[in-house]
């Protein structure tokens, strides 16, 4: 039987914030790869499960409406542009962007039954095509024999700062120093949940982007991807 080589992967993961969508699209752009946003995914399921009303704690009901659930992702039409959700049919991209909904998602995705189902899709996204995978595990579970792996970084304050600036160019109402409390809560519920959590892989290149423009990092990873040495 003979053995076909899995398309390469990147992973790059970091806390909340720190430019994993911004970098992993201009990656991918760049490379011609596809890009994966994982978090894109445990939006979607986030908004799946509280419009069917599911309780949080009955795995089995959980486990018996995922395994159903379609979640396409439809490609940014530009490297600047966040990925087009599509849920059981429906886009619903821009309900899944808000700043509740990022704290929902972070709550749900500490559940079993989400974690693995949206694990197994992620994972049959790696055997269709060359992938930059962006999230908090991409590196750590679901593509644990990645190609190349990063881990950004940056404090919470800095990266608070930047999503105000994000969202005060978008005109809308920018509380920065309750961003900054959300930012720090949804980290700490990534990182101390007890599946899979965010934590670099021992073989990820830590970038810490707090002194680093956008095309800094971009610089960085394309150096490593280009040598064809492993980060680790
Ligand atoms: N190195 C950097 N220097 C300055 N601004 C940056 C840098 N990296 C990202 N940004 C800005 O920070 C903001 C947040 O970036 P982005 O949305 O890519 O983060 P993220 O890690 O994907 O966030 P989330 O985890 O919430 O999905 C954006 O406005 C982006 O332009
Ligand atoms: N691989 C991942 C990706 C995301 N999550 C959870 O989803 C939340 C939203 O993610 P964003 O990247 O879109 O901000 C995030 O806070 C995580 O809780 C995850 O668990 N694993």
């Amino acid at each position: 039987m003979s053995e076909t080589t899995p398309p390469p992967v990147i992973t790059i993961d970091g806390p909340a914030g720190v430019g994993k969508s911004t970098i992993s699209r201009k990656v991918a752009a760049r490379l011609g790869f596809t890009y994966l946003d994982t978090g894109a995914m445990y939006r979607a399921a986030a908004l799946f499960i509280d419009r069917l009303g599911i309780d949080s704690e009955d795995e089995t009901a959980l486990q018996h409406a995922l395994a159903t659930v379609s979640i396409e992702l439809l490609p940014a039409p530009d490297e600047f542009s966040d990925v087009e959700v599509v849920l059981n049919g429906e886009k619903v991209g821009a309900l899944i962007r808000s700043p509740a909904m990022s704290m929902r998602a972070s709550q749900l995705s500490a559940l079993p039954a989400v974690r693995s189902r949206l694990t197994a899709l992620q994972q049959e996204w790696g055997k269709r095509g060359a992938l930059v995978a962006e999230g908090r595990d991409t590196g750590t579970v679901v593509f644990p024999r990645a190609s190349y792996k990063f881990y950004l970084d940056a404090s919470p304050e800095i990266r608070a700062r930047r999503r105000a600036l994000q969202l005060h160019a978008k005109g809308e109402e920018v509380d920065e120093k309750k961003l900054l409390e959300m930012t720090i809560a949804r980290d700490r519920q990534d990182m101390e949940r007890p599946i899979a959590p965010l934590v670099r892989a021992t073989d990820a290149l830590l970038i810490d982007t707090s002194d680093k423009t956008i095309d800094d990092v971009l610089l960085v990873i394309l150096r490593v991807v280009e040598s064809g040495l492993q980060p680790g």
